[in-house]
């Protein structure tokens, strides 16, 4: 490995970096990233020692032919694993692009680092060799095909800038085959998502909010080949208002929120599990769900404000404001089976039939608030459930009871404010359970928003049916492992 980027360093020639005055540069592959620096001219006497000290160290790359050109190694930048995603040779223009995304007040950005190649087709086989040792501590191994579903419709309508933004990073990354859809109607993605081969396609990228998302689950495990369906994973680009998934994923893995954060997630690749519910109403198809049901006022909040979507996330604060007014609990009969037994066994029970045996908890009364959450963001604002994981085969349900305006009042502004409060605000419960059914009273009115998008508000049931899998998660250890040079 020493004689690898002593020869590739040494002979990558021309740093071009912000401020880089063109002289040639040095690069060291440490444990936890690559130091590239600029070289400039040594004194004689210094030029001596250095090629010594590079001799019997066999570390620093201006060692081989460059030491006779007495340079000096100064302004070196670090370039962490973490924050690369790839050493891309492009072997015509002879130049090495470094895609780097550092966290730069606390967001990601673009800073990728050029490095330009001398000398003959050795040092380029080199070079290729280098590349490929810094790739393999950056992202996952293997090409990936992504199918990208960009939603017109969705949120503010940005859907398609995010995507141009994204699209410039991904096409950066030669280990990413991108298709790309942007979707003329509702129901598209889920079309989409029950026809594609799982041989040849890897993940869903979807730019647009939590109703895509469900879509794209749906048409994911709605399919008869669905084990194999649910290998293709699914990454979430925040597109849409809420955006709980990207948030969740983001958060999780210490990213603030934002279509870069969430695009170099994608792009380093690693996947995690995401628990599936299946939802049964009478005289409906069952659907599925990977992340809630709300009803009462957070419902009303959500599905209330439709009609003002242009206003992007906003309307949720607007909306809130003339539901604490006028609230509207929901009456039902909860029924939920505790997450600390062992998950019910065998299909989803018919509505119309009892729940089996178990070890079912049953409430009734009126739920000023009802939200289940199966991971711990609700929306990017949103954090209902702290420590909620998505993949652990439970789900929380948070639920104020019998609230007055004040009680309402104190649970939406402390949710609001990320600062977990909520759940301390007078009649606020959260129950943990692996499954539950919802039987609203006749005469409420209201909604049931399931995953963002409203369902008729009349019996409900969520029962486990195993997982999916979604893209994104902390950089892995093992990108980060030592290479010891
Ligand atoms: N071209 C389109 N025109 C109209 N609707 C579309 C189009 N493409 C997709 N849709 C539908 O738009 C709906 C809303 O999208 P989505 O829920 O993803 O965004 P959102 O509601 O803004 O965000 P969130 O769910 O995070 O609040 C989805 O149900 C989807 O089926």
């Amino acid at each position: 490995m020493d004689d690898l980027w002593q020869i590739a360093g040494g002979l990558c020639s021309v740093i071009e970096t912000a401020g880089a005055t063109g002289h040639p540069v040095h690069t060291k592959i440490t444990n936890s990233g690559v130091a590239v620096g600029e070289l400039s001219e040594l004194d004689n006497n210094e030029a001596q020692s250095r090629s010594q000290e590079a001799q019997t160290r066999r570390c620093w790359c201006c060692a081989g032919r460059e030491s006779a050109r007495s340079l000096r190694a100064s302004g070196s930048e670090f370039l962490r694993f973490e924050d690369l995603l790839g050493a891309v040779l492009d072997p015509v223009a002879r130049l090495v692009r470094l895609v780097h995304c550092p966290i730069i007040s606390g967001t990601r950005a673009r800073r990728d680092v050029f490095l330009h190649i001398g000398g003959g087709e050795k040092v380029l086989e080199a070079v290729r060799e280098w590349a490929s040792q810094v790739n393999d501590r950056c992202t996952t191994k293997g090409l990936r095909r992504y199918h990208v579903l960009i939603n017109p419709a969705s949120g503010s309508g940005n859907a398609a800038s995010t995507w141009q933004q994204v699209r410039e990073l991904f096409a950066c990354l030669p280990f990413l085959e991108i298709t790309e859809t942007h979707t003329t109607r509702a129901g598209e993605a889920c079309e989409i998502a029950s026809q594609l081969d799982p041989n040849q396609c890897d993940g869903i990228i979807v730019i647009s909010g939590d109703g895509m998302v469900h879509e794209v689950f749906n048409g994911l495990a709605h399919r008869s080949d669905r084990g194999e369906a649910l290998r293709i994973a699914v990454g979430h680009i925040p597109g849409g208002s809420g955006n709980a998934l990207a948030k969740s994923i983001l958060h999780s893995s210490g990213e603030a929120f934002g279509a870069l954060e969430a695009a170099f997630l994608i792009a380093k690749g690693k996947q995690r599990e995401v628990d599936l519910m299946t939802v049964s109403q009478p005289n409906q198809p069952d659907r599925i769900s990977f992340l809630g049901l709300s009803a009462g006022v957070i419902a009303d909040v959500d599905l209330g404000s439709e009609w003002l979507r242009f206003m992007g996330g906003f309307r949720f604060t607007l909306y809130a404001a003339v539901c604490i007014a006028y609230p509207r609990p929901l009456v039902a009969e909860l029924h939920y089976w505790p997450a600390t037994s062992e998950a019910p066994a065998g299909p989803a029970p018919g509505l119309d039939s009892e729940l089996p045996p178990g070890p079912w908890v049953s409430i009734s009364g009126a739920f000023t608030i009802f939200w289940s959450a199966n991971m711990a963001w609700m929306s990017y604002k949103v954090h209902l459930a702290p420590g909620q994981c998505m993949g652990d085969g439970t789900c929380s349900l948070v639920i104020l009871r019998d609230a007055g305006r004040l009680a309402l009042t104190q649970f939406l502004l402390a949710l609001e404010s990320d600062s977990g409060t909520h759940l301390d605000v007078q009649g606020a419960e959260k129950l943990e359970c692996k499954a539950f059914r919802l039987v609203p009273a006749a005469s409420v009115r209201g909604y049931f928003s399931l995953d963002g998008e409203e369902v008729p508000l009349q019996p409900i049931q969520f029962w486990p049916t195993g997982q999916g899998r979604v893209i994104g998660s902390s950089p892995d250890s093992r990108m980060d492992s030592v290479m010891n040079v």
